[in-house]
């Protein structure tokens, strides 16, 4: 995690996808906590894949998982997410590639976004037959309102490039990483002589209600969760979805 004047690049190293395990999860938080300690003055979220940002949650987390793993992976994704999305300093998703379901949230949960051509992100859940938790839901609905972010919900719509720009999903498309880095320290540098304490401020100010519901509904979401994936046909789902990915790599 190099910090150069004050800014980090915190580039995601989990081969071969970043799929977000609980090991993975815990470094991101300890990451962002870090970041916070040290007083950084920005961050940029990317992956050192060529091809992927991140694959979302590790679904062999969610497979037959044991009762108390299973909540703590929840319970180390709520912590990572409320850290990400309250960070007092500005935040870009540097997004060099494909970004489903949990890649989509952690791109979300920036301030700004740009991308690279010809990759995918969305919430996709819906396509896997689990249900996006209403914090995903949320940081969707934030970044390209209401009614855009029921109809991609409903569908699991995964959003080429050039769709998530139209819609609002990102900021900026960017022809490879290394524009995509620039145009996300181009945007650190424009917020680098706001007063910090009033960024901060309004930023939390716009994202309090999102954090609120989580925080005051924690053990709650996470009861969803476990009810959910202890069923036996959201099981039965998941090993087959695993299966196809794994058939595709064969
Ligand atoms: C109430 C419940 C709420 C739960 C909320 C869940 C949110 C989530 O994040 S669920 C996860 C959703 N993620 C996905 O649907 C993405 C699945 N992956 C892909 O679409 C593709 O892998 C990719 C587009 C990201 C990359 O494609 P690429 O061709 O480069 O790689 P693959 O050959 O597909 O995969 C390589 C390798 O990685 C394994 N893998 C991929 N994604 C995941 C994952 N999310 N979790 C665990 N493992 C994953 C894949 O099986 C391959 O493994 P093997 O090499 O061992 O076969």
């Amino acid at each position: 995690m190099p910090l150069k004047m004050g800014v980090a690049t915190v580039t995601m190293n989990r081969p071969p996808v970043n799929s977000l395990n609980t090991e993975h999860l815990e470094t991101l938080h300890r990451t962002f906590i870090r970041l916070e300690n040290e007083k950084c003055r920005g961050m940029i979220l990317t992956s050192s894949s060529p091809t992927v940002f991140s694959a979302g949650l590790d679904i062999r987390e969610m497979y037959k998982p044991e009762l108390e793993k299973a909540r703590k992976f929840w319970r180390t994704l709520q912590d990572m997410w409320l850290k990400l999305y309250s960070s007092p300093y500005p935040t870009v998703a540097a997004i060099n590639g494909h970004a489903p379901a949990g890649g989509c949230l952690l791109s979300l949960s920036c301030e700004y976004r740009v991308i690279v051509p010809k990759v995918r992100m969305g919430l996709n859940e819906t396509q896997l037959g689990i249900v996006a938790p209403q914090w995903f839901q949320d940081c969707m609905r934030n970044a390209i309102g209401e009614r855009e972010a029921e109809k991609a919900l409903i569908a699991g719509r995964m959003f080429s490039s050039e769709e998530a720009l139209k819609v609002g999903l990102v900021d900026e498309i960017a022809q490879n990483k290394e524009e995509c880095i620039q145009k996300a320290e181009a945007f650190l540098a424009s917020q680098a002589n706001l007063p910090m304490l009033a960024r901060k401020t309004v930023k939390l100010g716009f994202r309090h209600q999102t954090l609120s519901r989580l925080l005051t509904g924690r053990e709650a979401d996470t009861k969803i969760f476990i009810d959910y994936i202890f069923q036996p046909k959201v099981q039965k789902g998941l090993e087959m979805y695993l299966q196809s990915l794994s058939k595709k790599a064969a």
